[in-house]
């Protein structure tokens, strides 16, 4: 059989309420819908969630009074600064494949795993600004988002017709970031897009944005818009659920426009916990020759991805002082940067 083309023009509504449900139908009936979702197009809209309002406000309010601070006081809390990614990004900090900077700044969260024997560059403490109310309600909106991030791992595991608890000692502590992004708005900014045309490293991601601008490629080379829809949340496929649904659920490139207003948005990155194995965990789907996806480290492909873009990690890199991860791949064979026609 060969590979399906994916000529979605939309993207698909899923309400999630059954998978709270605790009859087992009721949880199945949604998790069909997130495999068609997930096959089709690689993108959904989520709604149904039991994220109070309340939680998404206060995000939003303490990430403005952060942005809204001037540039040397937000480099104090400079990702740079910290042993394991966490902190803010400046625009120009990160650069893609083919030397593209977009047009955005941002202030990356870590899963909080201080406590934990276990750090690294991507794993450990966030660095908090030092701005009242910050720590409090980014970390009551992380820790909600987390969670409805372990209900979808579930939906995901019975999406594959996996048994639902597949992922449940797989994301005990995972260093899913949290990100605030902030697109400026700039008139004068006719060069660059908000963000360039990518697909997310981890399993899947949870976003949240305040405006229109996100837009998902089809397979005939269209872009689709995914504007926003209120009370939801946009959930993306990553390329390691692509790897462990052996091709089936699709990390689909997606890219933001060029703002006409200020945007913020906030995605977290559901991974898998650091030592996860990240391979096939079902048999290829149609037209995937076997053999496409081998095993990986999670926690050392997302860090070699990161050091990879991030002009800090590539400083430290050069001075000797970080090394990639031996079990590595070269950079090229990373993430699939589609040729955007
Ligand atoms: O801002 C958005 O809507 C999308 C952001 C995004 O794709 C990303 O950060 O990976
Ligand atoms: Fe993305």
């Amino acid at each position: 059989m060969s590979k399906p083309t994916r000529t979605f023009d939309h993207i698909p509504v899923v309400d999630i309420s059954g998978l709270y449900s605790d009859k087992l139908a009721d949880r199945q009936q949604v998790a069909k819908q997130i495999a068609d979702a997930a096959t089709n197009v690689g993108f959904l809209y989520i709604t149904g969630h039991r994220i109070p309002q309340s939680l998404i406000d206060a995000l939003l309010v303490r990430t403005k009074e952060f942005f809204a601070r001037p540039h040397r006081e937000k480099m104090r809390y400079y990702i740079g600064n910290s042993s394991n990614h966490s902190g803010y990004v400046p625009e120009g900090e990160e650069q893609f494949y083919g030397g593209k900077i977009d047009h955005k700044e941002a202030y990356d969260i870590n899963n909080d795993l201080g406590h934990l024997s276990q750090q690294g560059p991507m794993i450990g403490p966030t660095q908090w600004p030092d701005m009242a109310g910050f720590k409090e309600d980014v970390s009551a909106y992380y820790q909600a988002a987390l969670n409805l991030g372990q209900l979808l791992f579930r939906g995901f595991a019975l999406a594959l017709d996996l048994p639902e608890d597949t992922f449940d000692d797989k994301v005990k502590n995972p260093p899913s970031q949290l990100r605030l992004i902030h697109y400026p708005y700039n008139p004068d900014a006719q060069d660059r897009e908000g963000i360039g045309a990518h697909t997310d490293y981890e399993c899947f991601t949870l976003l949240l944005p305040t405006t229109d601008g996100l837009e998902v490629l089809n397979d005939n080379g269209e872009w689709i818009d995914a504007p926003v829809i209120p009370e939801s949340f946009v959930v993306n496929i990553g390329d390691m659920m692509e790897i462990l649904s052996n091709g089936r659920f699709i990390a689909t490139s997606h890219r933001v426009r060029k703002v006409k207003e200020e945007r913020y948005s906030f995605p977290l990155f559901c991974s898998c916990d650091y030592d996860t194995i990240i391979e096939p965990l079902v048999d290829p789907a149609p037209g995937i020759k076997p053999g496409t996806y081998q095993p990986m480290c999670c926690g050392d492909h997302l860090l070699a991805q990161t050091m990879h873009t991030f002009h800090y990690l590539k400083e430290r890199v050069a001075k000797g002082e970080l090394q990639f991860p031996d079990s590595s791949a070269d950079a090229s064979s990373f993430g699939k940067l589609r040729e955007v026609l």
